[in-house]
């Protein structure tokens, strides 16, 4: 383990539910890397390095007067929670077809089993995005299809991808941590046709696909869309997810100034994954 140091935040959360998980997922948005679940809330971490006194200035649930929420931090050894973060990582099943587990977990009588070791990237598949992510590449023809996945976090969409006949993929982050992450629940999954790549949009010049999955979020997403769209191919299928309801219109607009068209939404706790073909 190397020494990074995090920031460690203990929130308190009334209601518990949904409280805590939207209060994940604004956090996971706004640069918290994993998070433990605990009776009161969860305990939220970053690293110390991406730490900034305003940090939380975004987070709409606190704003909010249906949830009373309170909180302390402090910095924080990394071995001392990853180890208790591990104990608190619970698989998930989605659609009955496809499961996410850690090495830990017995395994699962699915059609898909992804084993992942997600430390502390994004992407256990816990995450509403993940989830609808997963339900879009279950809905459709992967085979044969060379595939990128631009935000891969731990790569458990680009592994689902593979299981589902696809190659070659590429699997991009441009965080070192996820990176690494990926390219060992690649061989965990001993998927023999997936490329990891660290770094943004920069590294797909000259690169072509005929699906894009990009799960990240709206900015990044209004931002890097054009290169996206320049890289897939005819009859092409690009899913994009990590923003909300609200942030459809404006998502919809830039793709569809770039000549795609919508085609479904799957929504979860206003969270929303969209299809779009060229
Ligand atoms: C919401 S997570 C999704 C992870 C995984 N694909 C999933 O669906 O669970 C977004 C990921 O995008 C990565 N990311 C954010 N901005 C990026 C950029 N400009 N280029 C590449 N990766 C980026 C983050 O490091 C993070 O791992």
């Amino acid at each position: 383990m190397s020494n990074i140091i995090y920031i460690g935040y203990e929130f308190k959360v009334t209601p518990l539910q949904p409280g805590v998980e939207v209060l994940i997922a604004e956090l996971g948005y706004a640069g918290f890397e994993s998070f433990v679940e605990t009776e009161q809330g969860a305990t939220a971490y970053i690293q110390k390095e991406e730490w900034h006194a305003n940090i939380l200035d975004d987070i709409q649930i606190l704003q909010s007067d249906e949830f009373e929420i309170s909180y302390e931090f402090n910095e924080i050894e990394q071995t001392n929670w990853n180890a208790e973060w591990e104990k608190n990582f619970n698989p998930i099943v989605v659609d009955d077809v496809c499961a996410v587990r850690a090495p830990f977990h017995e395994k699962f009588d699915t059609e898909y089993d992804i084993v992942i070791e997600p430390k502390m990237s994004f992407g256990t598949g816990h995450h509403e995005t993940t989830h609808m992510m997963i339900q879009h590449i279950l809905k459709n023809d992967f085979s044969g299809k060379s595939v990128l996945d631009m935000g891969c976090g731990t790569g458990v969409l680009a592994i689902l991808a593979e299981m589902k006949g696809a190659q070659p993929i590429d699997a991009v982050d441009y965080d070192n941590w996820c990176y690494l992450n990926s390219l060992e629940n690649v061989e965990r999954n001993n998927c023999q046709h997936i490329t990891v790549i660290e770094g943004d949009a920069s590294v797909l010049e000259g690169k072509n696909y005929d699906v894009i999955i990009a799960n990240i979020n709206r900015n990044i997403l209004l931002q890097d869309m054009k290169t996206y769209v320049s890289c897939l191919n005819e009859n092409g299928t690009l899913f994009l997810s990590g923003f909300y309801n609200d942030d459809i219109p404006v998502i919809q607009e830039a793709c569809e100034a770039l000549q795609l068209k919508f085609q479904e939404k799957l929504e979860r706790n206003n969270w929303v994954a969209l299809k779009f073909i060229n």
